[in-house]
């Protein structure tokens, strides 16, 4: 028994097995190739998946961020930054929002909403399939430029898997190096009137295309008094589109914005019920503080907490200013930082940067800081000066206890503050309770702050701006059951921050010489020295004009305008003047006031209204260091105690003629002069003494004088007033002099700056060419990726080559000459065969010296012998 004819033959049985097997791989490979779709058709029926599970989006059963159907890609991302889990903001609102509909989401601080809007916006265009060429697709609008930058960072990470190019523009950089990326971003995050300066001035920035737009803590950019940027801002977008606002607050006014721009709006309001608006893990309390003990409060407060990382929230600019050189220099033993809208952007960004890596630190705030800002690690949130309202206030203890982790808040409160806010707070659901101060842990530092400003200057007026800035925060707050500047202890405060004096302060004194009834009498307490120079008798008012006064200054309601939304302009306008924290570009382009044509020429004419009697405001409301220093004048009228006979010249002004008046004035004047001269006071001084013991001497202000000669012998009886017209004359043009020398001074350093800016400027430039746009897929240097530098780069790179390349060709003329002749002179003792090495070596050498002009196109041999013969004709 054999086996089969066939399978007896095994290469016969293997080629037909092959024939077949071919064949079938073959049908394979066809049906396979058939079966293969372009990319983005199975990217298309992906999405079409995902999108069809949209509907059955169950809050209830999310439990990871997988749950939801999202894109790989941002799946990926969100998993490669560490997020796993959503928060209960992101359960609730991711769903509607990817289903397309408008959201308005609230939730605590700190409880992830960045994130629930990020999502969305890249789920949004990645269902579009958006490409660059689409444009803008989605637009963040973020309240400050620190927000906005963090927002954008985020963006970066959770966005990195998807090919979008993603741009920053908050301001502070050349609105051209802007315009030149903007048109090429799929996402933008940016500051309000950075963009609606884009949408004016960059002719060919639109947002025709515009999928998604979403306002990070909306309520904060209406406060800020972008409300009319923002409308004008929605109008050059396009009406079929979706929104998405975030805060951890609700306001009237976020609903008001939400009915202008959102159709019919999903409201989520994750914490509506919670028993507290502010996060559980937050232990709050505050203190009850005299105005003149904050200061000590806050450095005993510190020497406490050094191993700690806390954030000091003050009401204005200056104070920050001030208070950190002054910090600084008492070095507490942590390291102290300060944020303020007055900052340079690269210094804001230097700052931020600085505080989020540092373990232990101290920063010194204004309310820029107060707004989503994510801190990592904050264990204390101190607020020194009392919050606007309760909103400021859930936003500032919110820089800590942020996701789960725990921190404590402490606020400050002045004693006339105490009732209305902490009810306020309550009636917010802020749980909190008082503490009180131990007066022996306190350290005074008031010698120490008087020293300083008497060794430096400068610091003297920046302390004296810190003192007008914080009483004109106070006096333009709205809620005047908790702000009272009236009621402030002004001798004492200026003397806390290290001022023997306090500066005047005219608006205060204006209001209180225009009749303003200050409580039950008190005035003595209250106005201790700076307001009562006027002397105790003040103008007298009508019952009516006093009624005004009350309204305004113990009511809500404003008197400077004849409208609510005037009130609030002005005050707005009032108040960032006052501290300038308005998020605009460095250059300063604040825009809500240029794009408010209308609104601001109506502000002026509020102003001018001679009937409104507060009309006066509109010469405080400059917030220029040089018109401080201008109602920084110390007058010291009382100084030769006069006030008395001061007083009673005043009443009596009141009763005559302007003319009559003016010139009993002058008379009075000089005889109270000549009674001074005759009684021949000695004025007292003041001294103090320096850390290193040297004397200064405080009071009266040591002056430079043209005339110091003259003055100290003309002590004569009486005035020659020939003669003091010719020293004021003198003294006039001295004190030019000094001026002129002073601005010149200013003005040096100013370039010296400007020099040193752009140096750094130059530094970096690399860096900042490509900042406003980053492609999101790509990696680190990818991202740096830019056309229009590369361009640059491959020009310069052209230019250096070029130079280069000169270079070589004269090193390599020298060197070959050289060659030449010791090759020469070598070869003058008859021919030598070359090595293949040395062949090689001429042969490469020749490549390389191809620019040599002294190449002659015969081969090295004829060379060679072509150099022996003009060698011996020459020896011969
Ligand atoms: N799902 C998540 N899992 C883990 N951490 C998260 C998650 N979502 C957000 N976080 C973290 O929680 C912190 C707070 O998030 P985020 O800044 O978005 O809060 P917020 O609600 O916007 O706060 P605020 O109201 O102060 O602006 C961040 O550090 C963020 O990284």
């Amino acid at each position: 028994m054999g086996l089969p004819e066939r399978s007896k033959d095994p290469v016969q049985g293997f080629n037909r097995w092959k024939k077949k097997y071919t064949k079938k791989k073959e049908k394979f490979k066809l049906q396979r190739k058939q079966k293969k779709k372009p990319e983005w058709q199975i990217e298309r029926e992906s999405i079409s998946r995902l999108v069809a599970r949209y509907p059955e989006i169950n809050v209830n059963e999310i439990i990871k961020f997988s749950d939801f159907p999202l894109s790989k890609k941002t799946l990926k991302g969100l998993l490669e930054a560490q997020y796993r889990m959503p928060s209960e903001i992101q359960k609730q609102t991711i769903g509607p929002a990817l289903q397309g509909k408008d959201v308005l989401g609230a939730a605590k601080t700190g409880s992830g909403k960045t994130l629930a809007f990020l999502i969305p916006a890249l789920e949004c265009l990645n269902r579009q399939q958006w490409t660059a060429h689409d444009g803008l697709g989605v637009l963040i609008i973020s309240p400050t430029r620190e927000l906005a930058y963090q927002t954008f960072e985020v963006l970066r990470k959770v966005g990195k898997n998807h090919e979008f190019s993603a741009g920053l523009i908050i301001g502070g950089k050349d609105l051209k190096h802007e315009s030149g990326r903007i048109n090429r971003t799929n996402i933008l995050v940016c500051t309000p009137g950075r963009l609606l300066q884009h949408m004016d001035e960059t002719s060919y920035f639109h947002a025709s295309n515009l999928l998604m737009l979403i306002l990070d803590e909306a309520d904060r950019i209406l406060d800020m008094g972008f409300a009319d940027t923002m409308n004008a801002i929605v109008e050059n977008l396009p009406k079929k589109r979706q929104t998405l606002l975030f805060s951890a607050t609700q306001t009237k006014s976020v609903k008001d914005l939400a009915r202008l721009s959102l159709k019919d709006p999903e409201y989520v309001w994750v914490h509506e019920k919670a028993k507290f608006s502010t996060p559980a893990t937050l232990e709050q309390r505050y203190v009850v503080c005299d105005l003149q003990q904050k200061v000590n409060m806050l450095y005993s407060f510190l020497k406490s907490h050094l191993k700690k990382k806390s954030i000091v929230f003050f009401a204005s600019c200056k104070e920050v200013q001030y208070l950190f050189r002054v910090f600084c220099r008492l070095r507490p033993g942590i390291p102290v930082l300060a944020l303020h809208g007055k900052q340079q952007q690269m210094k804001r960004m230097e700052v931020y940067n600085d505080f989020v890596r540092k373990k232990a630190a101290v920063l010194f705030a204004t309310d820029i800081a107060a707004r989503g800002l994510d801190f990592p690690a904050v264990n204390w949130v101190l607020q020194l000066d009392c919050p606007e309202d309760a909103s400021t206030y859930i936003h500032r203890v919110g820089r800590t206890a942020r996701y789960k982790e725990g921190g404590e808040a402490l606020l400050v409160l002045l004693p006339s503050e105490q009732k209305s806010m902490v009810q306020q707070l309550l009636e917010r659901k802020v749980p909190i309770e008082e503490i009180k101060i131990n007066p022996e842990k306190i350290v005074n530092v008031q010698t120490r702050l008087e020293a300083f400003l008497a060794q430096e200057q400068e610091l003297k007026e920046r302390a004296q701006r810190c003192f007008v800035s914080y009483l004109r925060s106070v006096y333009l707050m709205k809620n005047k059951d908790v702000f009272d500047a009236f009621k402030l202890p002004l001798r004492e405060y200026a003397l806390s921050l290290g001022l023997a004096v306090p500066p005047r302060i005219r608006f205060l004194q204006r209001a209180w010489k225009q009749g303003l009834p200050i409580a039950d009498g008190k005035e003595d307490a209250l106005l201790p020295g700076v307001l009562r120079q006027g002397g105790d008798a003040g103008p007298s008012v009508s019952d009516d004009e006093l009624e005004t006064f009350r309204a305004h200054f113990s009511e809500k309601k404003p008197v400077l305008q004849k409208g609510e939304d005037g009130a609030e302009k002005e005050t707005r306008q009032l108040r960032k003047d006052s501290d300038n924290e308005l998020e605009e570009d460095s250059e300063g382009n604040t825009l809500s006031e240029e794009s408010e044509g209308n609104t601001l020429s109506e502000k002026n004419e509020i102003w001018k209204e001679p009937a409104l009697p507060l009309q006066f405001l509109d010469e405080d409301n400059e917030d220029d260091d040089n018109q401080d220093l201008d109602f920084l004048t110390v007058k010291r009228r009382d100084v030769f105690g006069l006030d008395a006979e001061a007083g009673s010249f005043l009443n009596a002004e009141k009763e005559l003629p302007a003319s009559k008046s003016k010139k009993f004035e002058k008379s009075t004047r000089a005889k109270n002069a000549k009674k001074v001269l005759k009684k021949k006071f000695n004025v007292n001084t003041k001294s103090s003494f320096t850390d290193d013991g040297e004397l200064i001497q405080q009071w009266p202000p040591v002056q430079n004088s043209a005339v110091k000669e003259i003055q100290d012998d003309d002590d004569s009886n009486g005035i020659n007033l020939d003669k003091a017209k010719e020293r004021l004359h003198e003294e006039d043009k001295f004190d030019k002099e000094e001026y002129r020398k002073k601005i010149k001074e200013k003005h040096r350093e100013k370039r010296l700056k400007e020099k040193a800016a752009r140096r750094a400027k130059s530094k970096k430039k690399e860096a900042d060419e490509d900042e406003p746009v980053v492609y999101l897929g790509r990696g680190e240097h990818e991202e740096e990726y830019d056309s229009s530098t590369s361009a640059d780069a491959s020009d310069s790179f052209d230019q250096e080559d070029h130079r280069l390349i000169k270079q070589n060709i004269s090193k390599l003329e020298e060197k070959t000459v050289g060659r030449k002749r010791t090759y020469s002179s070598e070869e003058t003792g008859g021919i030598r065969e070359m090595t293949p090495e040395g062949k090689k070596k001429k042969a490469k050498n020749n490549q390389e010296e191809s620019f040599v002009p002294l190449d002659t196109g015969l081969s090295l041999l004829e060379d060679e012998e072509l150099v022996l013969h003009l060698l011996s004709s020459q020896t011969q």
